[in-house]
Order: C-alpha cells, then structure tokens, then sequence
C-alpha cells in the first residue's frame, strides 16, 4: 500500500489496524460516507453497533482520519451434508473517496484475510457491492437468489393436499419472535448457505425503523400453525395504492419460512390474496422455492436472478473436507492462488455422501482450476463443468470433470437467508 498520489495532496496512508470499541463512530461513519453518506435509522445504527465485532474489525488511519474499513462477523453458515462451519462474514468494507484507487482495500483484505486463517475458519463469505471488487482476493459468487414482481391477478398459486389444515393468524413481530427463530433454527441446516443465527441477529428481522418505510405499513407478521405447532411465518408489508381502475397495492415480502410444504404453500396463497394488493413483490428468495412451480404463469411473475452470497476459501483442504459430496469424488486438484499462496498447490480430495478429507499431495492434477472456482462451487450452486464450459476449470484426467461436478452438486440449492 502507499502509492503515494491521491485527492488529498499525497500523504502517505498506515497499515490497518484492530478497531478500539471507542472509535465505533468515527469509523463507522466513514463507512457510512463512503457509501455515499445518507444518514440511517437511530435503530439501525444502534445495531449494528452492538453486533460489530470490533476485535475482528480493522481500519486504516490517516492521522485521526478514518480512511479505511472493514469488519467480520463469526458466522456459522451450513455446507452441503448439513456441517455448520465457521465463516467471517467480511463486512463494512468501505474507503474513503479522498484515498481511494491507492492500494487501502487490497491492505485491508491482505491483513484480514490472514486474521481469518489464525483464526482457524476456512471460508470467508461477503455480499459485495459491486461484483468487480472481490474476484481478485479470491472470492466468487456462490449463491444467486430469485427476486420477482407477480401479478398476483394474472398468476395464481395452486396449492398441494393439507394446504387447508393449516392457519394463520397475525401476530406482532417482536413478540411473535422467538416463535419464529424456532421456525428458522429448524431449516438452517437443511439448506447450504443458511447462517445459524448468532445472538442479536434475530433482531434484524423485525428492525421497522418508521423512516425506512415511505408510505407502506410497518411490519406485519403472520404465524402459521398445524395443531398447536407453529410451523411457519411471514413478514410483509403492504404499500397501498390506488389506480383509474380501483386499488393497486403491492404486498411486499421480508420473509417467509415453512416447516412443510403445506405451510408455505399456505403462506404464499395468503400473500397472494391480500384484499386490495394486485402485486407480491418478493427480494432475495431460493431459486428452487416451490412457488413457482405453483404459479399458473411464471412470466406474470416477472422473475429475476441476482448474486448473492460470494465465497472465499480460505484454507481448502480444511473447507473442502468440512462439507460433504453427494456421489463418490477421488480427484486431485492442482489450485492456483495468488493472495493467498498457502493453498495453492494440489490438494487430493475423496469424499462421498457421508464425509471427506482433502490432503496435501504430490500425485498429478486430474483438474486445474483457481481458489475462485472452488469457492464458486463449493455450496453447489455453480457447477465444475459450467466452470470448465466457461474455460476457467480444465480437465486433465478425462473423467474427473464429470465426477467433481456431480459429487459437488446440491439437491437443494444454497441461499443466503439475509444480508449483512
Ligand atoms: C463486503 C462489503 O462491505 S462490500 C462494500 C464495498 N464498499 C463500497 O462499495 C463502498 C464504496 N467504495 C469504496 O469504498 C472503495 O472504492 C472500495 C472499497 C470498493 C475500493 O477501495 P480502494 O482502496 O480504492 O481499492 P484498492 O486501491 O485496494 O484497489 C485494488 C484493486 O481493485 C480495483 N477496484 C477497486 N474498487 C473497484 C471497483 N469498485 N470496481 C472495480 N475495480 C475496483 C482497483 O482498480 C485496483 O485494481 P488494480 O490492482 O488492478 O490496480
């Protein structure tokens, strides 16, 4: 770092450094800043403030001048086989517009990612602001997500068998909560990608600044129930309107979760028929979420995919073996890495439907690839052999190719719950 030209005359920048509790504000709010400054709820800031892990959080200062941030979260995020792994959720990152494009983010993620490996987690994961950013500290898009705007006259739901056995009834958010997070806990491990929730982070969930809302209704939240069960939610506001031709509201989906088809199902036909509302618009759900397979006209529903979660491998033989392989995997990898040189070199992975290991090896490369591919593919969102199509995994050993990518398949697929 230090290239020494810059908006600011040319002084020289430090190395970053762990954040003290008492600089919280002032690094925070050149975070804010560089995210181009628009001030955020009392109530938000409040919690992220409490949630800062500031002892895994770094900046980078130019004389009292916070120029430089970035934060991680301890995550525990589930891999394909159901293992919750340890994951720094890399966070905050931003730069101050007057030392940009001289070499303060490449200190930031050089010094954070080699804090994640003393650490012992072998993955880091972020959600980026822009995708350009990350690829070369080795982060990949791993989880995409399904946002969509359904006309919800046009395109109906046909609901499957016990649908009707289940019932709704409103609830308020914050009391309804710990119902809710029971209902959350139970799938986390069910669905790569998912985040255990860590103390604190329920309260994402229900935060309902007034200011954030225009002119819709504060939450709302529906429980659902099978007998005295609770066995689902959702959380939605409806943002009324009125058109020439009568009412014109749009039910806007926060989230959603069912122990069963049934009551998600139910869930759904509920937000489809809100009195008054003739459009769901739902943000950042799974791409293989039953709905859509219910839906009478999927083109009503104005689908649209976007990344999600990006991943970063930060110790592959440790996160290679952490998760599981959905058929048989005997293959040698040869890695390339430059950010983090640690890993590169071949690794030998075997694994299978009930377990793994991944070792050193000196045995020849049946597949090359970068640490990038491997985070790509290693939720089982992307496959190895879109990868290799797209000319970024080669093939060396005829047959390897066909037997990673299947082995690191998922039949369901990874999603991020939420971001942060
Ligand atoms: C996980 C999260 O928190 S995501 C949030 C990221 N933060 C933001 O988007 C806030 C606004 N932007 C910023 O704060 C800054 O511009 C940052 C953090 C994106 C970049 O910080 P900088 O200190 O300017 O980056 P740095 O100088 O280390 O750049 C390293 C390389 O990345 C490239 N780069 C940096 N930002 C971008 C970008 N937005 N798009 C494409 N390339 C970029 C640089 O050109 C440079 O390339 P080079 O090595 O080939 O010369």
């Amino acid at each position: 770092m230090g290239r020494s030209t810059g908006n600011d005359g040319g002084t020289r920048t430090n190395e970053p450094r762990v954040l003290r509790r008492d600089e919280w504000d002032t690094w925070y709010g050149s975070l804010t800043r560089a995210f181009g400054g628009a001030v955020e709820a009392p109530e938000r800031l409040a919690l992220y403030r409490e949630l800062t892990r500031v002892d895994r959080s770094i900046g980078v200062w130019d004389g009292a001048e916070c120029v430089g941030s970035a934060g991680a979260f301890d995550f525990r995020m589930t891999v394909p086989g159901g293992a919750a792994v340890p994951a720094a959720g890399v966070t905050m990152v931003g730069v101050a517009a007057t030392h940009r494009r001289r070499g303060v983010l490449t200190s930031m993620m050089r010094r954070q990612l080699d804090d994640v490996r003393s650490w012992g987690e072998s993955l880091a994961v972020l959600t980026a602001s822009e995708p350009a950013i990350y690829g070369r500290f080795g982060y990949a898009a791993a989880t995409f997500h399904l946002n969509a705007d359904i006309d919800t006259v046009r395109a109906r739901p046909a609901v499957p068998e016990g649908t009707d056995d289940v019932r709704l009834r409103y609830a308020a958010p914050a009391e309804s909560l710990d119902a809710c997070e029971a209902v959350y806990a139970r799938l986390v491990p069910g669905r790569p990608g998912m985040l255990a929730r860590r103390p604190g982070w329920e309260r994402t969930g229900v935060l309902d600044p007034a200011g954030e809302r225009g002119d819709a209704s504060p939450l709302q939240c529906v429980l659902a129930r099978r007998g005295d069960e609770v066995t689902g939610y959702a959380r939605f506001r409806v943002r009324p309107g009125w058109s020439a031709e009568g009412p014109d509201g749009t039910v806007e989906l926060k989230a959603l979760a069912g122990l069963d088809p049934a009551t998600e199902a139910a869930l759904w036909r509920f937000l489809f028929d809100i009195d008054l509302t003739s459009t769901l618009a739902v943000r950042g759900r799974p791409v293989d979420e039953a709905w859509q397979y219910q839906v009478s006209d999927i083109r009503r529903c104005r689908p649209s995919l976007g990344d999600a979660l990006y991943v970063r491998l930060v110790d592959v033989g440790a996160a290679l073996a952490a998760r599981t392989y959905q058929t048989p995997v005997d293959v040698v990898f040869e890695v390339e890495d430059a950010f983090c040189p640690w890993n590169a070199g071949r690794w030998r992975l075997s694994g299978d439907p009930k377990g793994a290991s991944c070792e050193r090896t000196t045995d020849a490369a049946d597949l090359t690839l970068s640490v990038r591919e491997l985070g790509a593919a290693y939720l089982g969102g992307v496959s190895l052999a879109s990868l290799a199509a797209a000319g970024r995994v080669r093939e060396v050993r005829p047959g390897a190719l066909a037997e990673a990518s299947v082995g690191f398949g998922s039949d369901v697929a990874p999603w991020l719950p939420h971001g942060f």
